[in-house]
């Protein structure tokens, strides 16, 4: 007998999620499988109600929402060998595109109970973890304003980027270390992936794979308003590193840090985030989370 635990986020995406017992037991059948269906009620609910079923011998555990309610969920498996499942009920389902995993709640009921697995790199920000992407500046921006905008749609996403271009400041002097050398930046956004999508089918690290032991770092210098616009044009057709002032490059590590007394606005995972601190570390863990996945992954 397999336990398998479902944590719903019910407001993630459109907030019109069908999933219920009576659906779960077609796909489930119930000499296989105990079902437990739980309901987060309110942010980092959905962690403890994990906590709550790896206490109670759950054997698989599915997020059924977006890339927060992931990270939420997922937090608690890293380094343990009980998969994550998936169900992208979220708006932009960053990790959810990049593993392939159907937007079609049946397609994706079909594929948690085929339960192919395989096992991918986690991100660590100053000992969160991510495993879509982090990032600060301009992406922190947005992040914010798209919170705070209560539309989590692409057009809410579009809009946000709007607000915050308007809110544009000078971007702070700060000090990046990686690959053994340091160098000091006026960064317009410094953009750290662990997934080919950052949500939307939208992405600033093409290149990036869940499984090669590395971070996708852009970092976009200091860029004028018609730089920006090109920048958003390239970000749509998924070529951003094409920008002269985009720089890419992989590492296993990465360290910033402003000036003593400031802190950095970030996000991890697609959710606002303020870092108390002046510096980030930055790391991952290969291989370090199993993941339920289609099988031609
Ligand atoms: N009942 C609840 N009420 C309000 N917020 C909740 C509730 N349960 C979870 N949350 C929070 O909702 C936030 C958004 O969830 P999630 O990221 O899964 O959806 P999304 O933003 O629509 O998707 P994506 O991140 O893929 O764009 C998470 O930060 C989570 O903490």
């Amino acid at each position: 007998m397999k336990n398998v635990h479902f944590i719903v986020n019910p407001i993630a995406g459109k907030g019109d999620s069908t999933i219920n017992e009576v659906l779960l037991s077609q796909y489930f059948e119930a000499k296989h499988f105990d079902l437990c269906l739980k309901i987060s009620n309110y942010p980092g609910h959905a962690t403890e109600l994990t906590k709550a079923s790896l206490h109670e011998g759950a054997h698989i555990i599915v997020a059924c929402g977006g890339d927060g309610t992931i990270n939420e969920v997922a937090s608690c498996l890293v380094g343990t060998d009980i998969p994550l499942g998936i169900i992208p009920f979220g708006s932009g389902n960053g990790l959810a595109s990049n593993l392939d995993i159907p937007k079609n709640l049946c397609e994706a009921l079909v594929l948690l109970r085929n339960a192919h697995m395989t096992k991918i790199d986690v991100g660590r920000m100053n000992g969160r973890f991510f495993f879509s992407n982090t990032g600060v500046g301009f992406d922190a921006s947005v992040i914010k304003n798209y919170e705070s905008s209560n539309r989590r749609t692409l057009s809410g996403y579009l809009a946000a980027c709007i607000t915050s271009l308007k809110q544009l400041t000078k971007p702070q002097e700060i000090e990046i270390k990686a690959n053994g050398r340091k160098w000091k930046t006026n960064p317009f956004l410094v953009f750290v992936s662990n997934t080919n999508v950052m949500g939307y089918h939208l992405s600033l690290t093409p290149q990036a794979s869940l499984q090669d032991g590395l971070l996708d770092v852009l970092v976009v210098t200091k860029v004028n308003r018609v730089k920006m616009l090109v920048l958003g044009v390239l970000l749509l057709m998924n070529r951003p590193h094409l920008l002269k002032e985009a720089r890419h490059f992989q590492t296993t590590t990465l360290a910033l840090s402003s000036l003593p007394g400031t802190h950095f606005d970030s996000q991890i995972d697609g959710e606002f985030h303020v870092v108390e601190d002046n510096t980030i570390f930055i790391g991952i863990e290969k291989k370090a989370l199993t993941v339920i996945v289609p099988e031609q992954l």
